[in-house]
């Protein structure tokens, strides 16, 4: 018999004034994609193996690890035994699209997750024809796990100063791997540890001693029986973290390792049997990996922001607290305007990602096959684009599921709630694929190409076309969704002019260009952030504000409903369907170790003897 749904939730779903399947179908593109998504749900979710008897937040770090590879196992076949062979890749894709069926496995990202993420994307993006066919099918049956190790122990950002060496020799036609300083090693890289056995290594590439820039190499350091490091590799986890504690981030040195010529990824720049470099039509393709996952990661915030919004919402629907009216009883904590402030950005946000992340996967995909028929133009601004996009969604998910938290008070704080473990996750990708400061500032140097171009009189890209538009400075605000974006548009302008008055001031002052951009680089990556809509101006418009703020009240818990997040995809204390939060929190409560007993043994080791004056 299923669990009595709270009264609260109850009425507030008899008040929503909207079909909440109609929303759903519209979030997943479709009746069908929504069907095909929980029927994948459905088939993976009922999988034995897949859920802890024990909470994995009472086991060792070691232990949480050793489960997750355990897990990732019975889920990756799952998973595999649960595709549709009468679907279309496409089908296929839009059913994991908006599914975060990974979180109902796994809260601190799985093992497995580079593997997919990044891996098998560098191997698409990067090998020649017969090297992807070779090592596709490798790594999709998972007959070898990979990984993308790019970052060192003391470089992360700057992609051209990587210590690690690739030096062709031509007498064996072989490349000699190797990590000169101990800053040199990679470290980070997910999975690298103890899971993988090969990665896709980004190593200073050196022929009869020139340097041939960053180029990507497929290097296996595990031997595939065995799993014992290979020789002239040194390999080690990195050590605990605030999140992605089992994604098994790892350190690996080479000592002179040595790999045939043909590991060298040859897709975009080629080295020939006696040596002879053949170069990349635009080096920057190499770093073409990274911006596949940057456009991948804003669809996964617009993701992870609503599932943390759908569990704040729904614990707000059900917690009662303090007194609004005097002798009106204690309201529930989502008639608090502030609470509505609160949180409801975090949901219109999540649609405003969903959006953008569509928008951006269709840029991608269009530029991408633009580059296969040798046409680069559009690469720099679907860089530059999602450079910006990855750098301000994650800061913004963050913030916003930050906030969902500390709104749902000392309960938002219990890792039962899931609420920090889905913070830890997205927080990391603040710095991953790119440090946001970094990709901002990438940004910013687009758009004063882009204001130099358009004050010369030349056309401009569409995402830059505001920068060429003469606004006037005496625009009025408005409140129609046109006068809220001329507004925008209006300051963009201006913030971009700013900084490049600000630099035409240093150079005249007598800086060079890169001290004047660096003395500049506060309002560069400020002008960066309008070029999405940022939050802060909404503010502006506080009367519409609170008076929108109204008219969703009733609807919260639909909206939240809508993104039809099942209940071990929350992983969640307060954010379950039915509202049972305190028989849930009580429940994981009893779950704990230490009650297992009423008195536990440090009492009578310690303190009997310490309140004794006996220690
Ligand atoms: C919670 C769930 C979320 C969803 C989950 C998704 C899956 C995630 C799964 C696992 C998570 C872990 C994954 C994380 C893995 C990593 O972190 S991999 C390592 C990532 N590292 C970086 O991103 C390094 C960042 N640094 C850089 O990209 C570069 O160093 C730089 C761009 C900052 C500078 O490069 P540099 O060579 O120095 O170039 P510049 O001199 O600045 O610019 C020269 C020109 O090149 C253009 N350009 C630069 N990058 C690109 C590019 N990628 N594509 C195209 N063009 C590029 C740049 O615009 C300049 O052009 P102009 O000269 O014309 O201005
Ligand atoms: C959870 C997690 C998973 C990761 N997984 C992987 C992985 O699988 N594979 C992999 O290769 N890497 C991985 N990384 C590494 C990640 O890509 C780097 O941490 C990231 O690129 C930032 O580099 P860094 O850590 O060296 O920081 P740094 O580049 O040292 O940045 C430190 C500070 O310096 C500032 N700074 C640096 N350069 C500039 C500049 N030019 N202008 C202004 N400010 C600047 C930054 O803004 C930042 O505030 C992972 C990182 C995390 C946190």
């Amino acid at each position: 018999m299923s669990a009595k749904v709270n009264d609260d939730l109850l009425t507030e779903r008899r008040k929503c004034e909207f079909n909440v399947e109609e929303l759903t179908n519209y979030l997943d593109g479709g009746a069908q994609a929504t069907q095909n998504r929980r029927k994948l749900e459905d088939k993976v979710l009922s999988t034995k193996g897949l859920f802890d008897e024990v909470p994995e937040e009472y086991l060792s770090h070691k232990e949480k690890y050793e489960n997750a590879v355990r897990k990732a196992v019975v889920y990756y076949k799952a998973m595999k035994e649960a595709e549709d062979p009468n679907q279309t890749e496409q089908e296929r894709a839009n059913a994991t699209y908006r599914s975060l069926l990974h979180a109902a496995v796994f809260k601190d990202n799985s093992p497995f997750s580079l593997h997919l993420a990044m891996f098998i994307p560098a191997i698409l993006g990067q090998a020649d024809e017969e090297q992807k066919k070779y090592w596709m099918k490798r790594a999709s049956k998972m007959e070898i796990i990979g990984t993308y190790a790019q970052t060192e122990l003391g470089h992360g950002t700057f992609i051209r100063g990587l210590e690690t060496t690739a030096t062709y020799d031509p007498k064996t036609e072989e490349f000699v791997l190797h990590s000169p300083t101990l800053t040199a090693y990679k470290w980070w890289p997910g999975s690298l540890a103890h899971t993988a056995n090969y990665c896709v290594v980004m190593a200073h590439l050196y022929i009869n001693g020139k340097s041939c820039g960053i180029q990507p190499f497929i290097v296996q350091f595990r031997d595939e029986e065995t799993h014992q490091p290979l020789p002239g590799i040194k390999l080690g986890e990195i050590g605990a973290k605030l999140g992605f504690n089992t994604v098994n981030n790892g350190f690996l040195g080479f000592d002179q390792h040595r790999i045939p010529r043909n590991r060298m990824l040859m897709k975009n720049a080629q080295v020939l049997k006696d040596g002879t470099f053949k170069r990349s039509p635009n080096s920057k393709l190499t770093y073409g990996t990274m911006v596949y996952v940057r456009v991948v990661i804003v669809n996964g915030m617009a993701n992870q922001l609503a599932r943390a919004v759908t569990i704040a919402v729904r614990y707000s629907a059900v917690r009662r607290q303090s007194e609004l009216k005097p002798d009106a009883g204690e309201p529930q904590i989502l008639d608090y305007v502030t609470q509505q402030h609160k949180l409801f950005i975090g949901i219109a946000s999540s649609h405003a990602f969903t959006l953008t992340a569509k928008w951006l996967t269709r840029m991608y995909q269009k530029v991408t096959a633009d580059l296969e028929k040798g046409n680069l133009d559009e690469l720099p601004e679907l860089h530059a684009i999602a450079c910006c996009l990855k750098a301000v969604t994650t800061t913004d998910t963050s913030v916003l599921v930050e906030r969902s938290r500390t709104s749902c008070g000392g309960h938002g704080y219990m890792l039962s709630s899931n609420l920090p473990q889905i913070y830890g996750l997205v927080t990391a990708a603040c710095t991953y694929e790119g440090e946001n400061t970094v990709l901002m500032l990438q940004t910013a140097r687009s758009l004063v190409k882009a204001l130099e171009q358009a004050q010369s009189g030349k056309r401009l890209s569409p995402t830059m076309s505001y920068l060429s538009e003469k606004v006037s400075s005496r625009l009025k605000w408005d409140n129609s969704i046109d006068g809220i974006v001329k507004g925008f548009r209006r300051v963009a302008y201006g913030k971009v002019e700013s900084a490049m008055r600000s630099m035409r001031k240093y150079v005249r002052s007598g800086l060079g260009p890169e001290d004047a951009w660096n003395m500049s680089s506060v309002q560069l990556v400020a002008a960066s952030e309008y070029t999405s809509i940022s939050e802060a101006d909404i503010r502006q418009l506080q009367d519409t504000y609170e008076d929108l703020l109204g008219k969703i009240r009733p609807n919260a818990v639909g909206l939240v409903d809508a993104f039809d997040f099942r209940d071990q995809i929350l992983n969640s204390t307060l954010g379950a369907y039915d509202g049972r939060v305190y028989e849930r929190l009580m429940e994981e409560a009893l779950k704990s170790p230490l009650n297992a007993e009423p008195v536990n043994q440090s009492f009578h080791k310690y303190l009997k003897p310490f309140m004794q004056g006996k220690l």
